[in-house]
């Protein structure tokens, strides 16, 4: 059977608009836009406390927006969140399933629940997952609990399958092999996947495009493909103290170990290239590279409350 879901290439699986969130008058999530075209795999990174979370927890509806809006495959989640869980899938790092039920009758009940749900798929994914019906869930390693959440996230082929820091509750071998196999096979399908997490280098694995948070603000979008003609880092000796490269809108994420100075740049700063010592030696930027300086940039910034 063909399950595939053929994009036209203009739909949003995910759109939100002005969403901010504020807890006890702590801003969360602020004045968030951000749109997911159906098909894409799409990274959400920051670091801890950033609003990932928060963020993900208005596209299943379970935050309701204080100012602006949600829209998941042009549902609303709150007032249409029945059909979002069913076109969904969603997995989160906690390990909440319930440990007194073997493996195969947690499986029945989602089936029960769940009336998308592919039993055959999902008898798949048992062999791939290594996993054994008669298995109680707290005999499982922490690892397996993580693997059979996932399977229950994806045995009804959602449209739009959620991961909230997933790597975080799996083992190495369900993280190196599973996770990126789920992404790819859902994807190929044509669907569209969210995967939020801190692990750089699996998010640039599978990855199309990356959204950075920071303080509940998306900072910057890149495509993955291109970031490396966007940035570069360029790397280098100076015997001053000094930053060597100035410190021009482009420059920054200065790191020195004292002798060698690594600088992240955007490529198209003219000035400063002309200014470069030609012994240093620039490269595409990584992932890794430009988070780093994308988040040291913004915690060297005076926030505009105490500014004044
Ligand atoms: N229910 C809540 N009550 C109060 N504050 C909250 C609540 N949920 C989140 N926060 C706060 O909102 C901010 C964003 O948290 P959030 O969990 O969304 O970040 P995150 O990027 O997912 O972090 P992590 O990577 O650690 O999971 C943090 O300062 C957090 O303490």
């Amino acid at each position: 059977m063909n399950h595939a879901i053929k994009p036209s290439g203009n739909e949003l699986a995910v759109k939100v608009s002005g969403l901010t969130r504020r807890f006890r008058g702590k801003v969360a999530v602020d004045d968030v836009d951000l749109q997911i075209p159906a098909g894409q795999v799409f990274g959400l990174v920051g670091v801890n406390g950033s609003g990932k979370t928060t963020l993900i927890r208005h596209l299943i509806g379970g935050l309701m927006p204080q100012s602006g809006s949600v829209r998941v495959l042009g549902l609303d989640p709150i007032a249409d969140r029945v059909d979002v869980l069913r076109r969904t899938g969603y997995l989160t790092e906690e390990d909440t399933l319930p440990r007194w039920m073997r493996v195969g009758e947690l499986l029945d009940f989602y089936r029960g629940v769940q009336p998308n749900w592919d039993q055959r798929f999902a008898g798949e994914l048992c062999d791939m997952f290594r996993l054994d019906r008669t298995q109680k869930l707290s005999s499982l390693s922490k690892g397996g609990r993580a693997r059979v959440g996932l399977l229950a996230a994806i045995a009804h082929r959602p449209e739009l399958l959620i991961l909230d820091e997933p790597s975080s509750g799996l083992d190495p071998i369900a993280r190196g092999e599973i996770l990126e196999t789920v992404i790819r096979t859902v994807n190929d399908d044509g669907r569209t996947v969210l995967f939020s997490s801190h692990l750089l280098d699996e998010v640039d694995r599978v990855c199309d495009r990356v959204a950075l948070i920071h303080g509940g603000r998306i900072i910057e979008e890149v495509e993955l493909l291109s970031l490396g003609q966007q940035y570069e880092e360029v790397v280098g000796r100076s015997d001053g103290p000094e930053a060597p490269l100035g410190d021009s809108y482009a420059s920054f994420g200065y790191k020195s170990d004292g002798q060698e100075w690594s600088v992240l740049r955007r490529t198209d700063d003219s000035i400063n290239r002309s200014e470069t010592d030609p012994s240093w030696v620039s490269r595409p930027a990584t992932l890794s590279r430009w988070f780093d300086a994308r988040v040291s940039q913004q915690e060297n910034r005076i926030p505009q409350e105490s500014a004044s």
